[in-house]
């Protein structure tokens, strides 16, 4: 079964402890639960829309009755809640004075983002920003497993270390105290073949007029984005889309739903052969899930960020 979204937890009331519901929005907890009489859940309602930055008072921390579960429905026990970009990105669209939406369980974003997409060959060049973040640092190890170059963009040099040293990426570039462009074309003397993209914006502009004819670029994300109210201005990236026939394509992880568990055991496979590494950055305490969400988004997360409820 795949868990679909959450925020509540604390169903002491039935002498369990830290059990959260699966809940997507104030109108899936009333879908999923029909038990008024016996179970509270913590919640966080997004009382304002976000100003830039998000900040703790745009969240209400209440506790909330919850109906009794009806046939076909499920309580689940939350033990970490998944802290993502999304959460950020879908914002706008969300109605205040509603809970605020998240999830708890990783789905296998890098491995058909990246290889159905980019369908990267033995030898070829491979970018990744966000590429120590929960899905860049998955599919950096992915294009290595297939035998390509790697170069991982992120924000800290501590990152970088990880990338290079622990999960074998050929070279690492910080895109807030490198020369970017100059980087990118001693990285990549030869040009990029492949490029995964969790991060719009100028870096990437740069990253494409840097590809090869014929490259692939993988859109996951835009996560230089989310925190502005307008969406930040780039260069034309049609010259180099054109001039060197790549392809760009986006994508929403949930296309591959069919085949879910083939990402699954693919991942679990390497992950048990040691040809994929992983890290997690775990905030404690279901009430410190705005520090977590405000850190992330600031760049304060090595591989996954979670909170231990
Ligand atoms: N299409 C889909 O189905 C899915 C898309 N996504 C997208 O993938 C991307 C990565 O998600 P995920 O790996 O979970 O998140 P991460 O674990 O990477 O966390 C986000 C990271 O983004 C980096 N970041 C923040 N601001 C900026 C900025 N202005 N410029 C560049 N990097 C920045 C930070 O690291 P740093 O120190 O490097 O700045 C931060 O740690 C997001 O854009 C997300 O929306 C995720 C899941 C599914
Ligand atoms: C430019 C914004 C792109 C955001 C891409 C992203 O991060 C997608 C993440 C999905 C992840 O694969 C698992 C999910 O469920 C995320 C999508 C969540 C959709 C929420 C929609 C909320 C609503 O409109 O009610």
């Amino acid at each position: 079964m795949i868990s679909i979204l959450f925020l509540c937890s604390d169903l002491h009331k039935m002498n369990m402890n830290s059990v959260c519901v699966s809940l997507f929005s104030k109108r899936h907890l009333e879908k999923f639960c029909n038990c008024k009489k016996f179970l509270s859940a913590k919640a966080y309602i997004f009382d304002k829309q976000f100003d830039n930055f998000p900040k703790a008072t745009d969240f209400k921390l209440v506790e909330e009755e919850l109906g009794p579960i009806k046939d076909g429905e499920f309580l689940t026990e939350a033990v970490y809640l998944s802290v993502d970009p999304y959460m950020r990105a879908y914002a706008p669209r969300l109605k205040t004075g509603k809970t605020f939406l998240g999830s708890q369980v990783a789905r296998n974003t890098a491995y058909f983002g990246f290889l159905e997409l980019c369908q990267p060959k033995k030898g070829e060049m491979v970018f990744v920003t966000g590429a120590a973040g929960a899905v860049g640092s998955l599919v950096g190890q992915i294009a290595k497993i297939k035998g390509c170059k790697v170069v991982g963009i992120a924000g800290s040099d501590e990152k970088g270390k990880w990338l290079t040293d622990e999960l074998g990426f050929d070279h690492f570039i910080n895109y807030k105290s490198d020369d970017l462009v100059q980087k990118i074309r001693e990285c990549a003397p030869n040009g990029i073949d492949c490029y995964f993209d969790n991060v719009g914006g100028e870096i990437s502009s740069k990253i494409m007029f840097n590809m090869n004819t014929f490259g692939r670029i993988s859109v996951c994300g835009a996560i230089s984005g989310y925190n502005e109210n307008k969406p930040p201005k780039a260069t034309l990236v049609q010259y180099p889309i054109t001039m060197n026939q790549l392809r760009m394509e986006g994508f929403i992880v949930h296309r591959w739903l069919d085949r879910w568990f083939e990402g699954i055991e693919q991942n679990r496979k390497w992950i048990q052969e040691g040809k994929l590494k992983y890290r997690e950055t775990v905030t404690h305490g279901f009430e410190n899930m705005f520090n977590a969400f405000a850190d992330m988004l600031k760049g304060g997360n090595i591989g996954k960020a979670l909170v231990k409820v």
